[in-house]
């Protein structure tokens, strides 16, 4: 699917947020390794979190996709006997790939956990010299470090060292499969972890499940045996999803309020609107309605994101319609992403007409006079959805296999076509 992005100006627009990615893959998760039922409402039904719901239910759990909910029958603790070895194809979601590779620990057989060939390049060392140190058995048959992974546990627990500088995911991985180690498992930080706040949503997910695991100083984290206890739980609005939606109103001019996003979530993301207003924007909630209007011009501005990953792209895009540099430090985890997106920026954005220097961990954006281009987002959903941001405020933007939004917001063009952008 091709998609072709005019230029708007002065929009006036409305949408509602998509459900978390994230919060939904840990709900499913963690109730699959809770005592008793759970319904979670309002999942994110998209590629990657059908992934996770499939992993689950070959890994025995019974799950069951009802209209808005999707009911699941916890284990608690312990996967139930699949007859054998268990292998689990999982795309590229690395949030699935990785936080699995720890509740694998808890099923009676070898679990190889595998993904397309992109996922394969993606860093899975620092987990597995983990779940080693935690008591498993873990193999690469292909090449060391990175999936295809075949782990068997047991999950013993006690000390484990992991490194944090390429993925929150690691940590999260330990602390969601942690209440069910043998003895209580503690996670000492070797390097400072990066995406910090999607550990905080780990944490408290965990808590929201009846666990709770605490830190000791900023290096420790320590999860004391327990069992997460079944439940009905709603999944919150998706604020790496809407951060899309919001640069529509700092890219075009006008005013867009979206619906259905916590104001006080986990979600690190949720700093957006802050740093549209820092370029310019501005910003009020009025209950639970976010709107960004911006009728001046956008500054460049100097932002750390090593704490938001995902919105890099969105910031990166808003800031080439900027009268000024913006540089964005702290992300040369972005390299390991659905594809290397300092890259994609750098390929993107040069391309429309801006300058674009990447220096280890920091990335400057200068703007400059933008002209028509064709984006292939190389089955990268965030460098497809940003194209789109780019293309609403220059014009003349065509998104090739515009399908691999699917990943993370399948109903992006149509929310687009809703309000009358596309
Ligand atoms: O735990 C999660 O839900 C995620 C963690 C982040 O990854 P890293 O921790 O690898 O940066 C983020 O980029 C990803 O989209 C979702
Ligand atoms: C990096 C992402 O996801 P994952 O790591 O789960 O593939 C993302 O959604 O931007």
């Amino acid at each position: 699917m091709e998609v072709r992005i005019e230029r708007r100006q002065e929009v006036d627009l409305r949408f509602t947020a998509p459900p978390s990615k994230s919060v939904t893959h840990r709900a499913l998760m963690i109730a699959a390794l809770a005592e008793g039922e759970s319904v979670i409402r309002r999942p994110l039904r998209a590629a990657d979190t059908r992934l996770t719901a499939a992993a689950l239910r070959s890994l025995g759990i019974d799950l069951v996709q009802e209209e808005e909910s999707v009911r699941l029958q916890g284990c608690a603790g312990a996967l139930p006997d699949t007859g054998g070895p268990v292998r689990l194809s999982l795309g590229n979601s690395g949030t699935t790939l990785r936080i699995m590779a720890g509740v694998s620990l808890l099923a009676p057989h070898p679990v190889c956990l595998t993904g397309d060939a992109r996922m394969q390049q993606r860093p899975f060392g620092p987990l597995g010299d983990a779940l080693v140190q935690a008591g498993g058995r873990v193999r690469y048959p292909v090449q060391e470090g990175y999936p295809p992974v075949e782990v068997q546990g047991p999950l013993r627990g006690g000390v484990v060292n992991l490194e944090g500088g390429m993925s929150s995911q690691f940590l999260s991985s330990l602390l969601i499969a942690g209440p069910y180690a043998r003895r209580t498992l503690a996670v000492c930080m070797r390097t400072p972890p990066v995406s910090r706040p999607y550990i905080d949503l780990t944490l408290r997910t965990m808590e929201d499940f009846g666990v709770r695991p605490f830190r000791v100083g900023s290096e420790w984290f320590v999860v004391p045996e327990g069992v997460y206890r079944g439940r009905d739980y709603t999944v919150e609005g998706d604020w790496s999803s809407a951060s899309y939606l919001c640069a529509i109103a700092a890219v075009c001019g006008g005013r867009v309020s979206v619906g259905g996003l916590e104001r006080t979530s986990a979600q690190g993301d949720r700093i957006f609107p802050e740093i549209l207003s820092a370029m310019g924007c501005r910003v009020r909630w009025n209950g639970d309605l976010l709107t960004v209007e911006r009728d001046g011009p956008l500054e460049g501005i100097e932002v750390g994101m090593a704490s938001a990953p995902d919105i890099v792209q969105t910031v990166a895009a808003v800031a080439a319609f900027a009268r000024g540099s913006t540089t964005i430090t702290g992300v040369a985890h972005l390299r390991y992403k659905e594809s290397d997106r300092l890259e994609a920026i750098r390929r993107v954005l040069t391309a429309a007409g801006a300058g674009v220097t990447v220096e280890g961990d920091r990335l400057t954006i200068r703007p400059g006079p933008l002209r028509p281009l064709i984006v292939d987002p190389e089955n990268d959903h965030r460098t497809a959805m940003s194209a789109a941001v780019i293309g609403l405020g220059a014009g003349g933007v065509v998104v090739r296999d515009a399908g691999c939004v699917e990943k993370s917001y399948p109903g992006f063009w149509e929310a687009l076509v809703g309000v009358g952008l596309l």
